[in-house]
């Protein structure tokens, strides 16, 4: 399924905080939101499952207008992992994760056992059968991360939003969470802030600065030296993995009190 972001524009309170954004992302394609804190990254990823409404502008979902589709019809066809797990009110992982097929029941139809088949398959996917029958809150943050993430395969939506989905997981998952998440075939857009994984893993990246986009396209393109020093404020140098072959980024940090010392 294709998104398209049109022209959007969020407000928060008084202020715009996103301004005109336009981009778009294919079928099973991988767009990650890139930008410094409070650039917009979480208010247009909001905007493009209606958990915020745009101030101006629109986002389509093959060609129809979010704005006139109904909760369900959303929730069937979007899935978002969000920054912050809800409180889960004493659910179990199984519980929580079985969460996933609401929008697919019928009134008060129970689970079927596809559905259980279903939840079962996400939580092997995302290494969390052990944990099962374990209290949602009584988890660490990236046990519940991996939580957040099984329900939203087991919604079985056609696109994936994710909001900084590494936060708080260990090194190696790291890589797997961006395999698994690339790998499930479905459009996913992720506002992120590590630009390395985003290189080697997103087929295009956005850049926001200020609620702006000031850069859109392939990361190997987009991310090179100069609008990593202008927008995040480090310095970088592209460098090659000697056994893999496949891009990198070597960051340290410019001092911002150098800026027009030079
Ligand atoms: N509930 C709110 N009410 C008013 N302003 C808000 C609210 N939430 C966020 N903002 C403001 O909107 C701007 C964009 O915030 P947003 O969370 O979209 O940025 P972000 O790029 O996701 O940041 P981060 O990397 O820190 O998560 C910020 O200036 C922030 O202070």
């Amino acid at each position: 399924m294709r998104l398209d972001i049109e022209n959007v524009s969020v407000t928060r309170g008084a202020r715009t905080v996103v301004h005109g954004v336009t981009t778009a992302v294919g079928t099973g394609r991988v767009l990650g939101l890139l930008g410094p804190n409070g650039s917009g990254k979480s208010s247009l990823l909001r905007a493009c499952f209606r958990g915020l409404r745009p101030s101006g502008g629109r986002v389509l979902l093959d060609g129809a207008d979010l704005a006139g589709m109904s909760r369900r019809d959303i929730a069937r066809n979007i899935a978002v992992m969000a920054q912050e797990p809800p409180d889960e009110l004493g659910l179990t992982v199984a519980e929580s994760v079985l969460l996933g097929r609401t929008p697919h029941h019928r009134g008060f139809a129970g689970d079927t056992t596809e559905d259980r088949d279903l939840a079962e398959h996400a939580m092997k996917l995302t290494g969390i059968t052990h944990l099962a029958h374990r209290h949602v809150h009584a988890l660490s943050g990236g046990e519940k991360q991996r939580v957040l993430l099984a329900r939203a395969i087991t919604q079985e939506a056609n696109v994936l939003l994710l909001d900084e989905p590494t936060n708080h997981l260990d090194l190696s998952y790291r890589f797997e969470l961006m395999h698994l998440v690339a790998g499930l075939g479905v459009t996913v857009v992720m506002a992120l802030h590590e630009l390395d994984l985003a290189l080697g893993h997103c087929d295009r990246v956005l850049v926001l600065d200020g609620g702006h986009a000031v850069a859109d396209g392939p990361p190997g393109e987009v991310l090179v030296p100069s609008l990593l020093r202008d927008v995040f404020h480090v310095d970088a140098a592209r460098t090659v993995h000697p056994r893999t072959g496949r891009d990198h980024l070597l960051l340290s940090g410019a001092a911002r009190s150098e800026e027009g010392t030079s």
